[in-house]
């Protein structure tokens, strides 16, 4: 088994910083990045501000239509990256699908509470999208960021927005379905939607990817056929954003430069 490992630093690199405290294990990374043993903070340095570096990883957002499949590659990436990644768990105000766990997969709340909370200023973001409201709150984040995982938010168009205008600064990642036909045939298939709702997806669909064209809006689009191509292609681009600009060499990188 091929295993990248970023393992706990706690000392001062060649950058002059003190490494934050992280503790990672990639398993199974049967694409390019293999054997390889990097301190994952020293690539937060390339990247961030000082703060950024300290604060920890570059979150990772996912965003793209609804149906082209963050969530189905999202719980994979989950799966076999367990300890690395952690999902940043929004509110919403729609209600709760057959299977979907209140506090694993959505915070399910009232608009009346959400409304309060935003009014607090307890979110980082937040959107109407298909007549629900979703948002992410600050308190999602940081509970990802507090067991020191990379945080991951899959979010709608109008949120990609609002994040870039935080000082996040995430990795944007647009999931996108091969077509609209398969797009419509997916929502359709997954028996969640009903016609208005699917309509309305359908219809916020085609704006998000004409706006995902935007240059510089997304790292990477990745348009979901195959899953496993997909899958695979995710994964190539979380560790290749993460490391790929960075010519750092590091005796326990076993010659290997970034
Ligand atoms: N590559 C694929 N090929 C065929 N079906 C797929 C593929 N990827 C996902 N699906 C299916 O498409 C449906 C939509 O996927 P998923 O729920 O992951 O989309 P999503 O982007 O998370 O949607 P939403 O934004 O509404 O949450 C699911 O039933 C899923 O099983
Ligand atoms: N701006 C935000 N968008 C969010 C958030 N959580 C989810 N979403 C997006 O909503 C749609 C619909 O999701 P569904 O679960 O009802 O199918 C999808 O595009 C999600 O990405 C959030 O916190 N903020």
């Amino acid at each position: 088994m091929a295993v990248t490992r970023i393992k706990k630093a706690g000392l001062f690199d060649g950058f002059g910083f003190q490494c934050a405290d992280r503790s990672r294990t990639l398993s199974e990374n049967t694409h390019t990045h293999t054997h390889v043993q990097i301190r994952l903070s020293v690539v937060h340095v390339s990247f961030c501000t000082f703060e950024q570096a300290m604060a920890g990883p570059r979150p990772v957002v996912m965003s793209g239509p609804s149906g082209a499949g963050k969530s189905t590659l999202l719980k994979k990436l989950l799966k076999e990256f367990d300890g690395v990644f952690g999902f940043s768990v929004s509110h919403t105000t729609r209600s709760p699908r057959p299977g979907e766990e209140n506090g694993k997969d959505y915070h399910y709340v009232t608009r009346e509470v959400m409304q309060a909370a935003i009014a607090n200023g307890e979110f980082v973001e937040n959107a109407e999208f298909s007549g629900n409201m979703y948002g992410t709150s600050k308190a999602a984040v940081q509970a990802v960021q507090a067991k020191n995982l990379i945080c991951i938010l899959d979010i709608d168009m109008q949120g990609v927005k609002n994040i870039k205008k935080t000082d996040l600064n995430p990795i944007y990642v647009s999931i996108q379905a091969p077509s609209m036909d398969i797009l419509e045939k997916r929502l359709r298939d997954r028996k969640t939607e009903s016609e208005e709702s699917l309509k309305k997806r359908l219809d916020a669909a085609k704006v998000d990817v004409e706006i995902s064209k935007e240059p510089g809006l997304f790292d990477v689009i990745i348009i979901n056929e195959d899953l496993d191509a997909a899958y695979g292609k995710l994964k190539d681009t979380l560790l290749e954003v993460t490391f790929s600009s960075l010519n750092f060499h590091h005796p326990e990188c076993n010659g290997m430069r970034f």
